[in-house]
């Protein structure tokens, strides 16, 4: 079975500028990485190149299984929560499974109150656990989390690393891009320094 990611010798460019190169990585089932780095070196960039969103100038990315939580949320502003989550699920592949996926992935994130609630009327911290559930819900392997704990509470931050803990010991993967230090056991620090110096 392959890895959850792989990415040899990846080099990416936007605007007509040369962010990263040569840049490897690897995720086993069960492992975490972290990137940082400082604003606009990247690391949305790279999230975006494992979730099949960007494609590298050079180098190869395998990811089989994905889902992404980005910068924007993804959930349709005009359906009630549990609609807009239903409606990835399902995109997601999760068909028969779907609402029970999604309750699940409510209750994880502590928004089960709020599923008939419309998306719009959320708050930005709920927004992000929105996001959140979406990606919980998708069943990927690998969870590409682009700054997860943006807007959120203390307790939540909380929920975000023991479901990243669960993920992890169910044999899921994840890449997290995050300026707020987050409690991950045994992650993989990755640092991007720009184009002459990417490493992990
Ligand atoms: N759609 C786009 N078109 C062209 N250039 C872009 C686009 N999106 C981002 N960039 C540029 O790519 C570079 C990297 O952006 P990216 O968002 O990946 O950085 P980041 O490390 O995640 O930053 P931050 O810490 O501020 O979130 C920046 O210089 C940015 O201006």
């Amino acid at each position: 079975m392959s890895a959850p990611l792989t990415l040899d010798g990846v080099a990416c460019m936007r605007g007509g500028r040369l962010l990263f190169e040569g840049f490897d990585l690897r995720l086993a089932a069960g492992e975490a990485a972290v990137v940082t780095g400082p604003n606009g070196v990247g690391k949305s960039s790279l999230l975006r190149l494992c979730a099949g969103l960007l494609a590298p100038v050079a180098g190869r990315v395998v990811a089989p299984s994905r889902s992404l939580l980005g910068e924007a949320a993804a959930l349709d502003a005009d359906l009630s929560l549990g609609r807009a989550l239903l409606f990835w699920a399902r995109l997601d592949g999760a068909r028969d499974a779907a609402r029970d996926r999604v309750a699940a992935a409510l209750a994880a994130v502590d928004l089960a109150v709020l599923g008939d609630v419309p998306v719009t009327m959320l708050s930005t911290g709920q927004r992000r656990r929105a996001a959140l559930a979406r990606v919980v819900a998708s069943g990927a392997a690998l969870w590409l989390l682009d700054e997860p704990a943006n807007g959120l509470d203390v307790a939540a931050v909380a929920r975000l690393e023991a479901l990243v803990a669960a993920h992890r010991s169910g044999g899921g993967a994840v890449l997290i891009a995050t300026h707020v230090p987050l409690a991950l056991p045994d992650a993989q620090a990755v640092t991007l320094r720009g184009p002459a110096a990417a490493s992990c």
